[in-house]
C-alpha cells in the first residue's frame, strides 16, 4: 500500500496498552495511519494517538472506538501465564464476538486477530508445523482453549463484505516483554534455572516483537475483496528456530545471569509440575497460586514446537526484518534494570 494511500485512515488496536499491541501502534505511525488504541488503561503517552478506555466485552465501550475505522487489529488478552477459565472465554470468546459484532454496527470491513501458534500445540512435538495442522484436541490449560475458539470465530465469520486473517505468532520477544524476559530473569534470581529440562535439544520458535508487527501490518494491507488471505490463519515467525535452552541461555548470559548446565529429565519436571497444579487447584479456595512450573511451561521447554511461515512468504511477500541474534542483543539492551548487578 503506498504512503498515499494510508494517509486518513483509521487503524484501531484493541489491546493496544499491551506489549505486542503498543509496538503494533508505533509503527501504524510511523508508516502514517491514524490509529485509535482501546484498552481497559492507558499505559503511555502518545499525542498522535486517540484513546479510549472501556472492556472490549461491552459493545456500548467499543463503538465509539469503530467509527470511520479502516481496519481493527485485536490483540488483546488476558495473560497468557494467568490460568483464569472465566475470564479467558469472557475475554477471549464473548468479547472476541462482541468485536465483530461491533465492527458490523459500525461498519468496519476488516479485522487482524492476534491468534497464536499454540492452538495446534497438546505437548507434543510439532517439527516445522503447517497452518493444516488440526486445532489442538486437548489444549493443556485455558488460554490455548479460547485461543482456539477465539481463531474459528474470527476466521468463520469472513465473507464477502467483512474480511478477517488470524495471525498465529509464537514466542513473542522484544522490548517491553512483560512474559518472557522478566519471567526467565525471575526464575533464575529465584535460583530455580540451575537446569535445564530434558536433553536440551529441542527446537522452538521465539519471535521478535517487531517482525510479528510486520507480519499483522502485511496482513492489514492485504485484507482486500478477493484476496487469498482472507478467512486464512498464518504463522509469523523468525524463521530461525533454534534450541529452546540456548535461546533462553543467550537471554541470560546476556544479562549477566549464568546459563543452566546440567539436565534434569522432562518426564520428572513434568510430574512435579502436575503435582503442583493439583496443590495449587486445591488451595485455590484458600490462596491464588501461579506457578512458574506448569505441565503447559514445562512441555514448552522440553519439546519441539516449530512452525513452517512459509504459507506468510508466499500470500503476503512477508520476511522477518530482524535476525535472531540481533533481536536478543536489542531486547537484552532494553533491559537495563533486569541486569545482575550481583556479580
Ligand atoms: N506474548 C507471546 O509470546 C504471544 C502472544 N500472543 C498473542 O498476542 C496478543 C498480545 O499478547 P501480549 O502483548 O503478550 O499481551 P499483553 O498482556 O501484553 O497485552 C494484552 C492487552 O490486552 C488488554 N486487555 C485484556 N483484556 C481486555 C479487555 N477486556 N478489554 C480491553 N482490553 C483488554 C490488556 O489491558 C493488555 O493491554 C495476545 O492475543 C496473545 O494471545 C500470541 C503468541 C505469543
Ligand atoms: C522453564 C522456564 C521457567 C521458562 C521461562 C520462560 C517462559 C516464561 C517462556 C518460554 C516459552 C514462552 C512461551 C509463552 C509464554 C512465556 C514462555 C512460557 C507463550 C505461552 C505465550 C503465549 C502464546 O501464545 C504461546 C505461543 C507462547 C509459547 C512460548
Amino acid at each position: 500500500m503506498e504512503a498515499t494511500d494510508r494517509q486518513g485512515k483509521i487503524c484501531l488496536v484493541v489491546g493496544g496498552g499491551g506489549f505486542l499491541g503498543r509496538h503494533i501502534v508505533e509503527k501504524l505511525l510511523d508508516r502514517g495511519y491514524e490509529v485509535h488504541v482501546f484498552d481497559l488503561r492507558e499505559t503511555f503517552k502518545d499525542d498522535r494517538v486517540t484513546y479510549f478506555l472501556g472492556d472490549l466485552c461491552k459493545k456500548e465501550d467499543l463503538l465509539p472506538a469503530m467509527k470511520d475505522v479502516f481496519v481493527v487489529f485485536h490483540c488483546a488478552t488476558p495473560s497468557p501465564l494467568s490460568n483464569n477459565k472465566e475470564l479467558f472465554h469472557k475475554v477471549n470468546c464473548h468479547g472476541t464476538k462482541t468485536i465483530i459484532e461491533a465492527c458490523k454496527e459500525a461498519g468496519v470491513k476488516r479485522l487482524v486477530l492476534t491468534s497464536s501458534a499454540s492452538v495446534v500445540y497438546e505437548g507434543k512435538d510439532v517439527e516445522n508445523g503447517t497452518e493444516d495442522l488440526p486445532y489442538a484436541c486437548k489444549p493443556m490449560d485455558y488460554y490455548t482453549e479460547t485461543k482456539i475458539l477465539q481463531e474459528k470465530i474470527v476466521l468463520e465469520a469472513n465473507s464477502d463484505d467483512f474480511f478477517t486473517v488470524a495471525i498465529r505468532p509464537h514466542g513473542i520477544f522484544g522490548p517491553r516483554d512483560p512474559h518472557m524476559v522478566p519471567t526467565t530473569v525471575r526464575t533464575a534470581k529465584a535460583g530455580k534455572m540451575k537446569f535445564k529440562i530434558g536433553d536440551g535439544k529441542n527446537i522452538v520458535d521465539f519471535t521478535f516483537v517487531e517482525n510479528v508487527v510486520h507480519g499483522h501490518i502485511l496482513a492489514a494491507e492485504h485484507l482486500e475483496p478477493g484476496s487469498k488471505i482472507c478467512g486464512k490463519a498464518y504463522h509469523i515467525t523468525n524463521d530461525e528456530p533454534i534450541f529452546f535452552w540456548d535461546f533462553l541461555s543467550k537471554i541470560l548470559t546476556g544479562l549477566g545471569y549464568n546459563a543452566p548446565k546440567k539436565n534434569l529429565p522432562f518426564w520428572l519436571v513434568y510430574i512435579i509440575a502436575v503435582i503442583l497444579q493439583v496443590i495449587c487447584f486445591l488451595l485455590k479456595p484458600i490462596k491464588q497460586i501461579h506457578p512458574t512450573f506448569t505441565p503447559m511451561t514445562v512441555s514448552l521447554a522440553g519439546t519441539h514446537h516449530y512452525y513452517s511461515c512459509q504459507r506468510a512468504i508466499a500470500d503476503m511477500g512477508y520476511k522477518p526484518l530482524v535476525n535472531l541474534d540481533d533481536a536478543i542483543q536489542k531486547t537484552v539492551d532494553s533491559f537495563p534494570e533486569l541486569r545482575n548487578t550481583s556479580k
